[in-house]
């Protein structure tokens, strides 16, 4: 068969990528890191002269976290991608594509807090300096949205007027001492902030906050959203109470909806739009995962499956980013949609109000992937769909996709489509697809690197079976 879109050639990508850059790139992607210093995003390969063009130019390059490769050709995590597919499906040609611009393809940014002084109240924003809690700001960050970048150092200024102190969690050592009793407790307001920002929308602005209740975020939340109303008079503004003394970021109980829209919108590929609020999972590069999307979409037009596309199951699906866009493009007329998020399901069915009307007959269950399956999803669907988390497929999804044909929840399904944001993940359920007695057959796989500046691949495979 035949394996269209770019060669494994990364360095063409790039100087393409180059081309259109007015300035350059740099990193960031460290944003969406749970703790500090571990880093997340993703990257490419390129010649040292795109090398420049990439990354060098970041004034944060040399400090932050987020972008860990200066030279993508020193990308570990494509050769790594490559030489597994080599190795296990050598009748695959593996490719990879940079899809997308290298600066500006964030939008979604999650900053930490640090204290402007150690006398004044006021907060800057940024990074943890990699395996550390050293905030390194980012303000001219070359990957972020430049909504982002603006809309943080609006918050930064604002945060002296309004009195509002950073969070400060004492050094671990500290919080027992030698009389066994608890150190002091963390002390300041704001933990991080999480920034959102898509073309038509005003930015969702979302604090998190170290209080149990909104009350005790008074008065100093209330004065820094006035001061911000100004400049974010249409903006969806939102307080996360996180008083948890781990390093989770979010807690996930913690939303108050504070002002402006309730959900903001992305465009669907041809008309209508994705519903999206900071309680659902949203793509940190939403372009890049767009090209994915379009590629799946014209799979039947390249001869890459063997079966038609007709009833479609979808696991994993969030607001429904793939499935709403699938059904849009009318290439399918029935499909069904899964995710454990119960936030996920007002999001999709405001997002299948705007689609074509001929192809509104789609459906949604907030359920666990195991549990949709269980309940019968899959049962009659020629097509499944999986997106999982970076961990990859759970258990009983796996031992589902490899039964037999003809028998099980999954017996109908002869085309699987799975888009992976976890290479490890991947890997690991690839083998065991292939150890499987579903009789599956790889016939494409492509990386895309989405991050570019860390070691991250998305990576989009296609198998089927007669
Ligand atoms: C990588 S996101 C993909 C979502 C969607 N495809 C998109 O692009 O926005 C993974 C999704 O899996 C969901 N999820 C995590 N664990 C799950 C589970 N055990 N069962 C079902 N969904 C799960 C999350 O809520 C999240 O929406």
């Amino acid at each position: 068969f035949n394996v269209p879109v770019a060669s494994f050639e990364i360095r063409k990508a790039i100087s393409r990528t180059a081309l259109k850059m007015e300035t350059d790139d740099a990193s960031d992607a460290n944003l969406e890191k749970e703790t500090p210093g571990s880093s997340s995003s993703s990257s490419s390969s390129s010649s040292s002269s795109s090398t420049h063009n990439l990354l060098s130019d970041c004034p944060h390059f040399s400090t932050c976290s987020g972008c860990t490769l200066a030279d993508p050709a020193t990308s570990k995590i494509l050769q790594t991608s490559r030489s597994f597919f080599e190795r296990t499906f050598p009748d695959v040609t593996y490719t990879h594509t940079q899809p997308t611009l290298s600066k500006s393809w964030r939008n979604q940014a999650k900053l930490a807090t640090s204290p402007l002084s150690k006398f004044k109240p006021g907060v800057q924003l940024g990074l943890y300096a990699s395996g550390t809690h050293t905030l390194v700001p980012i303000p001219d960050c070359s990957v972020h949205s430049p909504e982002i970048n603006s809309a943080a150092t609006s918050i930064q200024k604002a945060t002296i007027k309004a009195g509002v102190t950073s969070y400060v969690k004492p050094d671990q050592s500290n919080r027992v001492n030698k009389s066994g009793k608890n150190g002091p407790p963390p002390t300041g307001h704001l933990r991080y902030v999480q920034l959102n920002t898509f073309p038509s929308s005003p930015p969702t602005l979302s604090f998190v906050w170290n209080s149990e209740n909104y009350k005790s975020t008074q008065p100093h939340l209330s004065r820094l959203l006035k001061l911000l109303s100004p400049t974010y008079p249409n903006s969806s503004i939102w307080l996360n109470l996180n008083t948890s003394t781990r390093n989770n970021i979010i807690n996930n109980d913690g939303w108050v909806h504070l002002k402006g829209p309730f959900y903001t919108t992305y465009p669907l590929l041809s008309g209508g739009n994705l519903y999206y609020n900071p309680k659902v999972f949203c793509q940190g590069n939403m372009e890049g995962f767009m090209e994915i999307i379009s590629r799946i979409i014209n799979l039947s037009n390249h001869g890459i499956l063997k079966n038609r596309i007709e009833k479609v199951v979808e696991l994993y699906a969030g607001v429904g980013c793939i499935g709403l866009n699938l059904v849009n493009e009318g290439v399918t007329g029935d499909y069904v949609g899964s995710d454990v998020n119960p936030e996920n399901l007002e999001c999709f069915m405001k997002g299948r109000k705007t689609v074509k009307k001929e192809y509104q007959r789609c459906e949604y269950k907030s359920l666990d992937a195991g549990v949709s399956l269980d309940k019968g999803l899959g049962r009659g669907r020629d097509t499944l769909i999986v997106d999982p988390p970076r961990m990859g497929l759970e258990e009983g999804v796996l031992r589902e996709i490899n039964g037999r044909r003809g028998e099980g929840k999954l017996g109908d399904v002869r085309n699987l489509i799975y888009v992976s944001c976890g290479l490890d993940g991947l890997m690991r359920d690839l083998e065991g697809i292939k150890k499987g007695g579903g009789g599956w057959e790889v016939r494409l796989a492509e990386g895309y690197v989405l991050f570019p500046g860390s070691e991250h691949v998305e990576t989009l495979v296609v198998l089927t079976r007669d």
